[in-house]
């Protein structure tokens, strides 16, 4: 299908956040959802819920449902719920807090216990680099990390907003199959990218309109 007939295509992606209490998941996805940060901690209990709807490409628009687990649920009965269907997992960390790096070896084993039937995509989320003079976890621990178990690697800060933007819409690119420009900028906006591989992992539903420009919903609620 190509742009000139002014088709677009609609898909819907869940993206889960897992790690430690207080390594940045609430910040990263509010960041990424409201383009806001809180200096104050607020523990999640249970899961947080936001959707955002992004231009990936002239021709796909993506719904991002994007679940903020609470860092406590590590062993809960609930967690095997809030991960079921995931498409993409993030593992968040906070480099300032090599325990937070460590567990994830937990949380990843968790994760891939109850996604048997259908494994997600992972990356590995290095939060608070704007506190690089704190950091505790060095660059190659982290590039192992994520080398040894085949997954994405990023650093980011939620407070700053560098690259939250940006890894949001290359874990979803990645996961389509989709390669976005060199210059993808980390604003949400229409893209003149061209698509590599048309077809998306799974069905997506053409639309024969003109693609939307910068269209963003958002939205929150709060399952306990
Ligand atoms: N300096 C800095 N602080 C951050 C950053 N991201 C989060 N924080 C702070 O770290 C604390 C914890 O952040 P949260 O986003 O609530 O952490 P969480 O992982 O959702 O924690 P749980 O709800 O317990 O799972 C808050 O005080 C945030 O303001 C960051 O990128 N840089």
């Amino acid at each position: 299908m190509s742009d000139s007939e002014g088709e677009t295509y609609e898909k819907q992606v869940k993206i889960v956040l897992v790690g430690d209490g207080s390594s940045g998941k609430t910040s990263i996805s509010e960041r990424f959802s409201k383009d806001a940060f809180n200096r104050d901690y607020n523990q999640t209990l249970g899961i947080d819920y936001y959707l955002k709807r992004i231009n990936l490409t002239k021709s796909y628009n993506v719904t991002l449902a994007v679940n903020d687990v609470g860092g406590q649920t590590l062993g809960g009965a609930m967690l095997d719920k809030y991960i079921f269907g995931a498409d993409i997992v993030l593992l968040v960390y906070d480099i300032t807090n090599l325990q937070s790096f460590e567990n994830l070896e937990d949380w990843y084993h968790t994760v891939i216990k109850y996604c048997a039937s259908r494994k997600p995509l992972f990356a590995l989320v290095g939060n608070k680099s704007d506190l690089e003079h704190l950091r505790a976890v060095k660059a190659e621990k982290h590039q192992r990390f994520a080398k040894d178990r085949d997954m994405l690697s990023y650093f980011a800060s939620a407070k700053t907003g560098e690259s939250v933007e940006n890894l949001f819409r290359q874990v979803t690119a990645h996961l389509m199959h989709i390669v976005l420009p060199k210059n993808d900028s980390e604003a949400t906006r229409i893209i003149t990218a061209p698509i590599v591989r048309q077809e998306p992992t799974t069905p997506a539903i053409p639309i024969k309109s003109p693609p939307t420009t910068n269209t963003t919903r958002t939205s929150i609620c709060n399952l306990q």
